[in-house]
């Protein structure tokens, strides 16, 4: 109870920082909602006493329309601040919620994000926290408009008998301890399903997203997937029946005390009572009425109490999420121009797989404005070396230094702008040609010009220029039906259009020539040793007839850098990079 508390009210807290005024309509609205009660339950009183005591018709049509009139301006004000004020203040916190978790998320290392514990907490708070805040505070204005109902109620009826107040207590104790059983089942529950949920959804996306579509048909993949989404619903189905019945069972308890205790037992001494002559019409009636009130109130705060006790489960999970310790920033800005990067005996492995070293104590030395090649296997740790590069990942030992200064140093925004990267696969968003490659609006002429310069330098401006919304056709066509579609070749040429307008002082291209037929790839690498001409250049290919111009190529394996030299050294030492030369060689005069 203490916990669910401190959540709470830690939460309350951090939504009343983001918007003040949202707390002011609760304050409203709550004592609105208290007086329209007060003034129901005295309207029957008064109403009933005037017909007792034969009161002049005047007197009671005066007071019904003065309750009238108040109550309907109360109705008024409410429903301007229940339907309007509240939504839009609702927005803003769950837009300022939502900035904080994705700054959170951001500053966490990738390392952290790769477990799958991590990604259940991830979710639960991306998804369930944001639409949360507008819950919570709901349940928030509920619990204290039903206290402050109960309040009332219990004051009027304090003036007629105090038997009443004691029933009322004993049923909203019984409610509450409903409340929480109900709400610890409830949470248990939830957090059984978040797996099976994430991988039903996962199959489902697999259904609708154009890259997966393809390759479903394609190998007849349907009855599988489905088979998969069949056993994830059955899942959810098992967690549901084991919790869904003791949930139902403390459910139909608290309904079943709020009427007999609160409302039925109330009934019975009133009745007494009246039979004894003890007590007038109008105070059974109105009492009732009260008692009827309060039960309806005690329901709902005992319902509203279980909602707090989830709510604060999943509270803690995001103070868990938030309170994560960031990675320790640094300040320094990187200076403009090209980059030396240089690493010492760095060592590195994904901590899913602490066994394997994938960086094995790699040391190197890129000067200023160099251009190197990094070849080897599949798996031999070259990504993963320019990820080290990248500040994506901490090295485990050794250090990385750009410009002499350690990579720790270096504020990661300034660092990540300073080293533009084409990804083995890139990703696009489902935005216009410009703005995938500003990473904005397209704002003046300027902008136009450089997105067209880049497109140019890509080889990607022939194909855009044909098109008839040019550089603000969408990619895609999830939201626009004229949407166009890239092919693998394209959408690499976009991906290296963007990194050359990123104007960073290293460029990284990882397998950039992936998707491109041979002439377009010896086009491309003759363009981007033209582009990174000022600039320090690392390459990663598997195809080493386009490496060759590289100051130097390193050859990775095992995590550890095999050979060094320009092509001509490595050929001459005829050790591995040689040997894949031939090989790659033959197969190319085969062809
Ligand atoms: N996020 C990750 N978590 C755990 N292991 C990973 C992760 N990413 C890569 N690995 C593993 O690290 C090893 C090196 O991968 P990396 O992608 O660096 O190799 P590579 O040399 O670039 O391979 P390729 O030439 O096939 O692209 C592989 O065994 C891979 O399975």
């Amino acid at each position: 109870m203490k916990k669910t508390m401190k959540m709470n009210l830690w939460f309350l807290k951090k939504l009343y920082q983001y918007d003040k005024k949202r707390f002011g309509s609760m304050a409203a609205l709550i004592l609105i909602r208290a007086i329209k009660t007060l003034l129901s339950v005295i309207t029957i009183k008064v109403a009933l006493d005037c017909i007792v005591t034969y009161h002049s018709f005047w007197y009671l049509a005066g007071f019904v329309a003065a309750e009238r009139i108040v109550s309907s301006l109360l109705a008024l004000i409410e429903c301007k601040i229940d339907w309007l004020d509240k939504e839009i203040q609702n927005n803003t916190i769950k837009k300022q919620l939502g900035a904080e978790m994705f700054r959170q998320a951001e500053a966490l290392s990738l390392e952290r994000l790769d477990h799958t514990e991590m990604y259940d907490q991830y979710k639960i708070v991306l998804e369930e926290i944001g639409s949360r805040s507008g819950s919570f505070l709901q349940s928030t204005e509920n619990l204290l408009t039903g206290i402050c109902n109960i309040a009332v109620t219990m004051i009027f009826v304090l003036t007629i008998d105090i038997r009443f107040i004691l029933i009322a207590a004993l049923s909203a104790v019984i409610g509450a301890v409903a409340g929480n059983k109900i709400a610890q089942k409830e949470v248990q529950k939830r957090e059984e399903l978040i797996r099976h949920e994430r991988k039903r959804d996962y199959i489902k996306r697999i259904f609708y997203v154009p890259e997966y579509n393809e390759m479903t048909r394609l190998t007849n993949a349907n009855s599988f997937l489905l088979q998969k989404y069949d056993e994830s619903v059955s899942d959810i189905k098992q967690v549901l029946r084991s919790h869904q019945p003791t949930i139902a069972h403390w459910n139909d308890l608290n309904i079943l005390q709020i009427f007999t205790l609160n409302f039925g037992l109330s009934a019975l001494l009133m009745a007494r009572d009246i039979a004894a002559g003890t007590v007038s019409a109008s105070a059974f009636t109105s009492v009732m009425f009260a008692c009827s009130t309060m039960s309806g109130s005690v329901g709902w705060v005992s319902n509203e109490l279980s909602e707090m006790k989830k709510h604060a489960l999943y509270i803690e999970k995001l103070q868990d999420f938030l309170n994560k310790t960031q990675e320790a920033k640094g300040t320094v800005s990187v200076a403009p121009g090209m980059h030396e990067i240089t690493l010492q005996d760095v060592h590195f492995h994904y901590s899913a797989n602490v066994a394997r070293e994938v960086t094995d104590g790699i040391s190197l030395h890129i000067k200023s404005g160099e251009k190197i090649a990094l070849v080897g296997e599949n798996g031999a740790g070259k990504t993963t070396l320019i990820k080290l590069i990248e500040g994506l990942y901490r090295q485990t030992a050794g250090s990385i230094l750009i410009d002499k200064m350690p990579i720790e140093t270096f504020d990661g925004k300034s660092l990540r702008g300073s080293i533009a990267t084409v990804m083995q696969k890139p990703v696009h968003y489902s935005f216009t040609i410009a703005e995938n490659i500003l990473l904005r609006e397209v704002q003046n002429d300027t902008d136009r010009r450089r997105v067209q310069k880049v497109l140019e330098e890509s080889g990607l401006w022939e194909r855009v220029s044909h098109l008839p919304k040019g550089m603000d056709s969408v990619l895609g066509k999830e939201f626009d039906e004229e949407g166009i579609e890239l092919s693998g070749g394209e959408s690499q040429k976009l991906a290296i259009a963007r990194a050359l307008y990123e104007d960073a002082g290293v460029l990284i291209l990882d397998e950039p020539a992936n998707s491109l037929d041979p002439i377009a790839e010896a086009e491309m690498y003759e363009r981007m040793f033209a582009a990174g001409k000022d600039r320090t250049l690392i390459l990663i290919s598997h195809r080493l007839y386009s490496t060759r111009k590289a100051d130097r190529i390193c050859y990775i394996e095992n995590g550890k850098i095999a050979e060094e030299g320009t092509h001509e050294e490595l050929m001459k030492a005829n050790g591995k990079y040689a040997a894949m030369y031939h090989l790659q060689a033959g197969l190319y005069a085969q062809e």
